[in-house]
């Protein structure tokens, strides 16, 4: 990937005055002058996805620009790069290859030496075997008895991700109920364990590094409380309830866990994009193996699309150029994330590690600080819960907070009428945002008292921006494409931007410190060698716990 600061470029310059020209023009006044706007911001993804990006404080030129950029950053070679298997996590020397996991073909890919292909559909095999020897009651607990709950231990990316899928698809769920455990809080495992039964509970032990402190104690909690609650500590009938997926075999198999059940984790593949690999186990034992490939397959053609396609009508590369936009011209710090379903109340949990691990970064890819902003916060929660908490501050607020509004279009109930509502409710907001209130609107309320006075209030200025993502149906074939679509946007950002999208650096100070803290805690001398807020607080906690 060649190294350009987005900054240096003949685009971003350009890019600068044109903002002075357009920024403040009202959303509304691009509408006027260009009737066909909707049309020309609108994008189709194989009738399954439905993006209007018309609502948003830009206009034809802004785009030009911004393609421009994309040439002047090369993101072409770069996407080919990720495709080809190149190792463009350059800080941990790795290939990026969670497309290849979604690609069903036999076209070989490598990395280094090795072609990927084989081994992704071996594992795939295996999934679908064990995924339906649990379904279909086949595989038996140690006395005899089926399946009933899974517990999927990890945590990040061995959590986030296929929590979130199995929780947007809950309509396609078997009769297996699927548990996650991720905090270190033992609150998390205590609650889950009240649930389940040893007898008819299989474990899944979702870790990468297998070296996760949350996961691992986690997991030797289940285990000691499984040998506690069935009076048999034997290694052979632990094999019938607990699972591994991770790339670390040895220490696996020393936690007890026999070879035949670990499914593998490569280390081409990034915690925060597994969920596609094995890592999804808890995926296909809630939804079935067929589902998972319609996952999948929803995924490998937001791939081609993203490979294939022109910048102009390539859907993540100009949601990636719009938040660009925001960030860098309008200054914006946040974007939100407003699923108008219930189901996907995980979304914005998701989308903050895959967006914020993965661009929350301040050094370029030559090693220098940057200069310009690399990621939005995000956050988020369903509609219309936030209409009635945070959205006044969206209408009024004086920050400017780009929004994504994703709806289906039917429903998976039959509740036709709350759909309605759902749906008038998710356009009237955007609506609202973008074009304010007219004085119609402000006259015909609070008639009798003083209107110019009150009017000040009340009016809401619109001219806040935001995409409507609309599916066609919530089903895993959409929702693998729309989880696509948004790790392709994350990465066409880090190439823009310059920085390294598939690294994490930054969590490892904090992972390292926790061990030193915790031996301080749990020594009996009174802390004094960190600085004395830290040893302050260490010390109250042990006194506390005396108490
Ligand atoms: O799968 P694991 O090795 O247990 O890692 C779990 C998570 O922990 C780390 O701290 C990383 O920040 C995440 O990217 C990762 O997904």
């Amino acid at each position: 990937m060649k190294n350009i600061n987005p900054i240096n470029t003949d685009a971003w310059k350009k890019l600068q005055q044109h903002f002075i020209e357009i920024k403040n023009i009202h959303i509304k006044n691009f509408f006027d002058k260009f009737p066909n706007r909707y049309k020309t911001m609108f994008r189709n993804f194989q009738d399954a996805i439905f993006i209007d990006f018309s609502k948003n404080r830009l206009n034809e030129e802004t785009l030009n620009l911004l393609f421009q950029l994309c040439e002047e950053t090369h993101l072409r070679s770069a996407i080919n790069a990720m495709f080809e298997g190149k190792k463009i996590n350059v800080t941990e020397n790795r290939s990026v290859l969670h497309t290849a996991l979604r690609n069903r073909t036999i076209h070989p890919i490598f990395s280094g030496n090795l072609n990927v292909m084989p081994l992704i559909h071996d594992e795939l095999n295996r999934i679908k075997n064990f995924s339906d020897t649990v379904i279909q009651g086949i595989w038996k607990g140690y006395t005899e008895k089926n399946i009933t709950d899974i517990v999927n231990i990890g945590i990040g990316g061995s959590d986030l991700g296929p929590k979130m899928v199995v929780e947007s698809l809950k309509d396609y769920q078997n009769h297996l109920k699927i548990h996650f455990v991720s905090n270190i809080d033992g609150s998390h495992i205590k609650s889950v364990l009240d649930q389940v039964n040893p007898e008819t509970t299989l474990f899944i032990v979702v870790s990468k590094t297998f070296n996760t402190e949350e996961t691992l104690f986690n997991a030797h909690y289940a285990k000691e409380w499984f040998f506690k609650r069935t009076k048999l500590k034997n290694i052979k009938i632990l094999a019938k309830h607990f699972i591994a997926v991770s790339e670390n075999i040895t220490k696996t198999i020393s936690f007890g866990i026999p070879r035949e059940n670990i499914f593998q984790f490569w280390d081409w593949v990034g915690g925060r994009y597994s969920l596609w690999s094995a890592v999804g186990l808890s995926i296909v034992l809630s939804l079935g193996f067929d589902n998972f490939l319609s996952l999948l397959d929803g995924a490998y053609n937001m791939d081609q699309h993203f490979f294939h396609n022109e910048f102009y009508n390539n859907i993540p590369v100009i949601l990636a150029l719009i938040s660009i936009w925001y960030m860098n011209f309008f200054n914006t710090e946040t974007e939100a994330i407003f699923p108008y379903d219930q189901n996907m109340i995980n979304f914005p949990f998701y989308l903050q590690q895959a967006v914020m691990e993965s661009n929350g970064k301040s050094i370029n890819r030559l090693g220098k600080r940057v200069q310009w902003k690399t990621c939005p916060v995000i956050w988020g929660s369903p509609g219309t819960n936030g209409q009635h908490a945070f959205y006044q501050m969206l209408h009024q607020g004086t920050t400017l907070i780009p929004c994504d509004f994703i709806i289906s279009i039917t429903p998976n109930h039959t509740l036709l009428e709350h759909h309605n509502r759902l749906t008038a409710h998710f356009i009237a907001q955007t609506r609202a945002l973008a074009f304010g209130s007219n004085d119609n609107f402000l006259k015909c309320k609070y008639h009798n008292q003083d209107k110019d006075f009150l009017h000040i209030f009340q009016s809401l200025q619109g001219n806040h921006p935001s995409n409507s993502i609309l599916l066609n149906h919530l089903n895993p074939f959409s929702l693998g494409s729309l989880i696509a679509l948004y790790e392709h946007k994350i990465f066409v950002q880090g190439v823009i931007l310059n920085i390294f999208s598939f690294d994490q650096w930054g969590v490892e100070l904090g992972k390292q410190l926790a061990s030193e803290i915790y031996a301080d805690i749990t020594s009996s001398c009174s802390t004094i060698k960190y600085d004395t807020s830290t040893n302050n607080i260490i010390n109250l906690c042990k006194k506390r716990k005396k108490n």
